[in-house]
């Protein structure tokens, strides 16, 4: 008989099993007290029990672990620093989605050479959040394959469901199950109702075909997420002026949701350059010394050195500490950003 499946794949590997990576990188108890307190302060954050203000920053995608650790030391220092009026915690993104095609993340292929050993990404990514966490500074990321939380969430505070996938089933059954807060990117051409729709699903107990802990496909259930919450990142337009931060909150009011909304200060609101990031923040922050404090937070994409560069496979010719994906903000300017806001605030 001619086989009816299948036409088009190349390969089957099997994947080391969530279980057998947690054995060989186990959280230890320092480790989840920080994770814990990190989701605790955010959620009490998003419930405006906490008043400080969440800042993520960090790169936009991590390609480069000993780098990644130099940021995240920086980072820990101020984080210290600020801490009565700023929340500050780490981007640690390891899973990029695509506009078309293009290198896909640490997870996916970590050696950046198409030789795509997603045994050794989950690996370094798992081993990567456990240093993060160890020094005191909780970790989020974007999920973007629903098989991914069953290795690295246990190590994560946020989370975020991105544009390109808000509108996903599958990514809002996933956000039901997941234990941090996650929040939803409004699509990318700038419309917020899939995000809204999102946070309205996630809320809600769910029934899925997911994987479990030993590597099994199975049948999951969940109980619903009450920490979704609406990241407004432009799209057509910026979203992160006062009009439209207003025009947001209504919707989610209309819908009975909470009104906290985070502001990516990157994305369709930088205009997608590096340049752009600084201006959405001071105005993002002036909306919120002027008392709208339904604007719980703020993203920024920031790496050890300003600007990108293209990946073209070969490591070692790469600039250090500088992005091979969206443009980033240097550490000067972020920490520059921080401490006038903390001023400020
Ligand atoms: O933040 C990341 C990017 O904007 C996203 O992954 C899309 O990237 P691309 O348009 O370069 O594919
Ligand atoms: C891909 C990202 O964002 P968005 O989903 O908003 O494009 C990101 O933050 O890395």
């Amino acid at each position: 008989m001619k086989q009816t499946y299948d036409k088009n794949v190349t390969g089957y590997k099997h994947l080391i099993s969530p279980d057998t990576i947690k054995k060989e990188l186990p959280v230890k108890e320092d480790v989840a007290k920080i994770v814990l307190d990190g989701r605790r302060d955010v959620e009490n954050i998003l419930l405006k029990k906490d008043k400080r203000l969440l800042v993520i920053a960090g790169p936009c995608s991590i390609h480069d672990t000993d780098a990644a650790l130099e940021y995240a030391e920086k980072m820990n220092q101020l984080r210290e620093e600020v801490k009565d009026k700023i929340n500050l915690i780490m981007r640690v993104y390891f899973e990029k989605p695509r506009t078309t095609v293009g290198w896909k993340g640490l997870i996916n292929d970590p050696f950046l050479n198409e030789s795509y050993d997603m045994d050794e990404g989950l690996r370094q990514a798992r081993s990567l959040l456990i240093k993060i966490n160890r020094m005191g500074l909780p970790t989020t990321t974007e999920i973007l394959d629903p098989i991914t939380p069953q290795y690295i969430a246990g190590l994560l505070s946020w989370v975020a469901i991105g544009a390109r996938t808000t509108e996903s089933q599958t990514h809002r059954e996933m956000a039901s199950g997941l234990s941090m807060p996650v929040g939803f990117k409004n699509s990318t051409d700038g419309s917020l109702d899939s995000a809204i729709n999102a946070m309205v699903a996630a809320r809600s107990p769910q029934h899925f075909l997911g994987v479990e802990p030993h590597g099994y496909t199975a049948i999951v259930s969940t109980r619903g997420n009450p920490f979704g919450h609406l990241v407004l990142r432009g799209g057509g337009h910026t979203n992160y002026d006062p009009i439209s931060v207003g025009k947001a909150l209504e919707k989610l009011k209309a819908k009975n949701l909470p009104d906290a909304v985070m502001i990516d200060c990157s994305h369709d609101n930088s205009g997608q350059k590096y340049t752009g990031q600084s201006f959405v923040f001071k105005s993002v922050l002036d909306q919120r010394i002027e008392g709208n404090s339904s604007i719980i937070g703020l993203m920024l994409e920031s790496n050890l050195f300003e600007g990108n560069q293209k990946c073209n496979g070969d490591i070692k010719s790469l600039k250090y500490g500088v992005s091979i994906t969206d443009e980033c903000i240097s550490w000067e300017s972020t920490e520059g950003l921080i401490r006038c806001a903390h001023n400020r605030l």
